[in-house]
């Protein structure tokens, strides 16, 4: 079991006069049809959508980050300004020389419940949902790309936009309470934030098509069954640390060969033949004689059953 020491809590806290603004802008949440988000351009008015957190702990040490959706009160929808989060912390991520796993994750009983709903009501005109739709892939694809092992931990519902988020790591990892929902047909739209490109390419046309048409909930056991989910977590342990150790099969090597196994997987996922044989042909040469090939030699390595 690893245990998390020099961790690092990364919160991104949404400013005085942001909440300011949040407050009144939340106060004309109430009725449905307030008038969308202002138009700043860009994506930061995502920020005017405040509430919940994104927490990320990494353990220099193992190698291991736990990213833990932290709305708890809305079973996990993902604000504005937890959208804004996530990007930091992917983008943090992604230059972690000593990272070797992710393990993302609920607070509470649930893993995600999507987009907040709130937020959703106030910001239905096209411009606005297509740049956090723009926003969502961007970070749910670099999140995918991660030179890190992840695996998302589902304990309760993983809904709609949460259900797209589980399909941006490589595993999936559910409790028995656990179930995956793809509801976006039954809301009048498709996925949002990725999910339907990812989970055709997981599971294939067909399932696909049956999962996102008919938004009906997907059992723990199902998933296994279909290769949706890799594993379910057997009932009385916490899932953080079942998470941990079920993870460290894949995590036993020095960070610079991790991360090298999973760009060489990701470009043969992503790319042309030929693209993804220079960059696997690029990996190689990284690691060949690097500090774990040689003591590899060194230790006259033999691979008994
Ligand atoms: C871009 C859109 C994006 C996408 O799909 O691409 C989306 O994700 S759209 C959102 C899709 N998600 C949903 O439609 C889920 C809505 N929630 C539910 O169906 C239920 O909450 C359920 C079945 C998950 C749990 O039901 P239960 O009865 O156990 O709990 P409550 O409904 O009372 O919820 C407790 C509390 O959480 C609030 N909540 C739940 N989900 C959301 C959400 N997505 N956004 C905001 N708030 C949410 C709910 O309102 C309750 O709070 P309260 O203050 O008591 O109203």
């Amino acid at each position: 079991m690893a245990l998390f020491c020099s961790s690092i809590i990364k919160r991104v806290v949404v400013p005085k006069l942001t909440r300011k603004l949040v407050g009144c802008h939340l106060h004309t949440c109430a009725s449905r049809h307030a008038a969308a988000p202002p138009d700043d351009g860009s994506h930061l008015w995502l920020s005017s959508f405040g509430g919940g957190a994104v927490d990320l702990t990494k353990d220099d040490v193992s190698g291991l980050a736990v990213l833990t959706l932290n709305n708890p009160e809305r079973l996990n929808a993902v604000t504005g300004n937890m959208m804004l989060q996530l990007a930091d912390i992917v983008n943090d991520l992604k230059e972690w020389k000593g990272g070797k796993a992710l393990i993302v994750h609920g607070k509470g009983h649930t893993f995600c419940t999507g987009a907040d709903l709130n937020m959703v009501r106030n910001m239905l005109d096209s411009k606005h949902g297509r740049e956090m739709c723009a926003f969502m892939h961007k970070t749910l694809t670099e999140l995918h790309r991660l030179p890190l092992i992840s695996v998302t931990a589902i304990d309760g519902p993983a809904i709609g936009g949460g259900a797209e988020l589980c399909t941006a790591t490589d595993f999936r990892v559910m409790t028995e309470q656990a179930h995956i929902r793809f509801v976006q047909a039954l809301l009048g739209i498709v996925p949002g934030w990725g999910g339907g490109t990812r989970l055709t390419r997981l599971v294939g046309r067909t399932r696909a098509l049956d999962l996102l048409s008919s938004g009906r909930a997907i059992s723990p056991e199902e998933a296994v069954e279909m290769g949706l989910a890799n594993w379910m977590i057997p009932t009385g342990h916490d899932v953080v640390e079942a998470t941990t150790d079920w993870v460290q099969k894949y995590t036993k090597g020095k960070p610079e060969v991790v991360r090298a196994v999973k760009n060489v997987v990701v470009a043969g996922a992503e790319m042309s033949l030929e693209e993804s044989l220079a960059e696997e042909a690029e990996q190689f040469v990284n690691v060949w004689g690097g500090p774990a090939h040689q003591e590899a030699m060194l230790r006259n390595a033999r691979h008994k059953k």
